[in-house]
């Protein structure tokens, strides 16, 4: 590893809600960090009223943070990158940001999900777009809202390199945000993915009233399509029972705080989904009902969202559908 990431500024790209916490909490713990935004008005409330009152309504955000609308600027001189945009459109932001991104320089991903139209992992994307910049990914359990209003949490940061996860961990880690490092950067990728899926799942059954047993019923029979899925892929088990796995499934799947379970208790109550904040377990939910079946993996929750989703299934079908399964042996 021949990068040292603690070197320079850390350039936060994304003016979202998790963006700006994550910029905020760096600025806050006196890490240069300069975030940049596509929206002008994000980044004139941020510089001047120290607010995100698109994203982050009603809360106060460091003095010290700085915005820009320029990525040249962000970019320039950066010792570390972190994406904060949502995951389908991660591609296209990395290709119209690419000629300003320093070579060798590892991009540490937040987003989580799994590109709809190819099947990749973030990190994949980023390999065949700049494929001489090391993919790193930050995840767990961890609300934007949170983490900018200086609540504690502890994440994940990992890199197929160990030393590099480290070094990516000891320098994001500030006195609100304690970063464990890990290797296993599918694990860590399919963990943030596939828990937004069961986060719907757990909210539509919260907002159908299905009852506290079946949304503990639900999470933990999900959670095991979670590990089938991400063995398959290459993930490796001990990390999804950990903070980017079962960590942040027990956040998403347990608090209207979500977005996820928002847009799943919506969906379980018959409400409208349009004009909603984003939720990416939408689009996660057909590209890993499409994976699972392609390798033949037994998801019956997962694929049963994505279905719910398409219209193509109610949710007292689906609740048939799951309770008259063949019984079988737990751990099979
Ligand atoms: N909000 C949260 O609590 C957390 C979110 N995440 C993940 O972080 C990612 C981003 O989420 P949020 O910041 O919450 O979403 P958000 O909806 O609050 O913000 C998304 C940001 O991406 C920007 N954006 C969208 N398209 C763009 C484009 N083509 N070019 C440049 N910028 C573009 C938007 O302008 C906006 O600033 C998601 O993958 C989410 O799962 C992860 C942990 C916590
Ligand atoms: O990933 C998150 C918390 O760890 C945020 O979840 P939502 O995107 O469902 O709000």
């Amino acid at each position: 590893m021949s990068v040292n990431t603690s070197n320079g500024r850390i350039a936060v790209l994304g003016g979202g809600a998790w963006g700006t916490a994550l910029a905020n909490t760096f600025a806050a713990a006196g890490r240069p960090t300069l975030l940049w935004a596509r929206d002008a008005e994000t980044v004139a409330a941020i510089n001047g009223q120290a607010a995100n009152p698109r994203y982050l309504p009603g809360i106060a955000l460091d003095p010290a943070l700085r915005a820009t609308t320029d990525a040249a600027q962000a970019l320039q001189g950066a010792g570390a990158i972190l994406s904060v945009v949502p995951a389908q459109i991660f591609g296209s932001v990395l290709q119209s940001l690419a000629d300003h991104i320093p070579a060798g320089l590892p991009i540490v991903i937040c987003a989580k999900g799994i590109e709809r139209a190819t099947g990749l992992l973030p990190s994949a994307v980023l390999q065949a777009t700049l494929p001489d910049n090391p993919p790193a990914a930050l995840s767990g359990p961890s609300f934007a809202t949170d983490l900018a209003r200086g609540l504690p949490t502890a994440v994940t940061v990992a890199a197929r390199d160990r030393e590099l996860a480290a070094e990516l961990a000891a320098n994001l880690s500030t006195p609100r945000l304690r970063c464990y490092s890990a290797d296993d950067l599918t694990g860590v990728e399919i963990g943030g993915a596939l828990k937004n899926v069961l986060a719907l799942a757990a909210g539509a059954a919260a907002g159908a009233g299905l009852g506290a047993s079946a949304q503990a019923a639900l999470i933990t029979r999900g959670f095991v399509e979670l590990r089938r899925i991400g063995a398959a892929l290459g993930a490796q088990g001990e990390t999804l029972m950990g903070l980017s796995g079962l960590g942040d499934l027990m956040l998403t799947c347990g608090s209207g705080q979500s977005r996820n379970f928002a847009y799943g208790e919506a969906l379980g109550r018959g409400e409208p989904l349009e004009n909603r904040p984003l939720a990416e377990g939408v689009a996660t939910a057909s590209i890993a009902a499409r994976i699972a079946r392609e390798h033949a993996i037994a998801a019956p929750i997962i694929t049963a969202v994505d279905a719910i989703l398409k219209g193509e299934s109610t949710i007292a079908q689906t609740v048939e559908a799951l309770m008259t399964r063949p019984l079988k042996h737990e751990a099979d």
